[in-house]
């Protein structure tokens, strides 16, 4: 019987279909490979703009839970820093917006990235534990993570124009970041109850599922 030290390692191995799923989707194997179809980034763009501006309340609210909830005041210095970075990521989004063309302020949002801002809506609840929340908000960055990086890795065909996006989330420096959240979140799975533990797994799971229906999304899928 594993130990709960590293749940999240513990899930990702149980999860792996669906993790790989997520992290190497055909939208992200076409940036690595060369062959993104540039309506289909230009997509991806005005929706993840979409996204990213529900996103910053989900991660106020974990922000919120973390000082009231977490036993360590680093978590909140961590959670602030990620904030902060996403006041950088608008800007970014609207000076790269501009740069393809793409006219934010018009864009309507598809059916699966309204599901899934009403699913961040429903983890802002009070009613989710921190434990929960933050073991969401680690899988939601990591799989950004671990799929941009990838377009990075020796060997990968990502076209220039593209180079910078996949830096923004697979830069070491936002790495780090990732593994820190992970290192919170397994500290609070640590001590939860199993009823916590289930209701986490569950959360992470659709937390994947989101992410994929994202990327079909994205490559005009649905
Ligand atoms: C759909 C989705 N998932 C994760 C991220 C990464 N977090 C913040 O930028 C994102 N931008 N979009």
């Amino acid at each position: 019987m594993e130990g709960k030290s590293d749940m999240i390692a513990t899930w990702l191995k149980k999860h792996s279909l669906i993790y790989t799923g997520a992290t190497r989707h055909p939208f992200i194997l076409d940036i690595r490979d060369g062959s993104i179809d540039l309506s289909s980034f230009k997509r991806w763009l005005a929706q993840d703009y979409i996204f990213v501006r529900a996103f910053v309340p989900f991660v106020a609210s974990i922000l919120l839970k973390a000082w009231k909830e977490s036993d360590d005041s680093s978590d909140m210095d961590l959670i602030l820093s990620g904030m902060a970075a996403l006041n950088d990521e608008i800007a970014w989004f609207k000076s790269e917006a501009s740069k393809w063309g793409v006219a934010l302020h018009s864009v309507v949002p598809h059916k699966a990235n309204l599901d899934y801002c009403r699913f961040l809506e429903s983890l802002m609840s009070p009613d989710i534990e921190y434990t929960v929340a933050i073991t969401a908000f680690w899988a939601i960055e990591a799989v950004y993570q671990e799929s941009f990086a990838h377009c990075l890795e020796d060997g990968s065909r990502t076209p220039e124009e593209l180079k910078e996006t996949c830096q923004r989330w697979g830069n070491t420096g936002f790495g780090q970041y990732c593994r820190s959240l992970r290192n919170i979140a397994n500290r609070h799975l640590e001590k939860a109850s199993d009823h916590m533990l289930s209701k986490a797994e569950v959360i992470l799971i659709r937390v994947l599922e989101h992410e994929v229906e994202f990327w079909n999304m994205s490559r005009g899928e649905i």
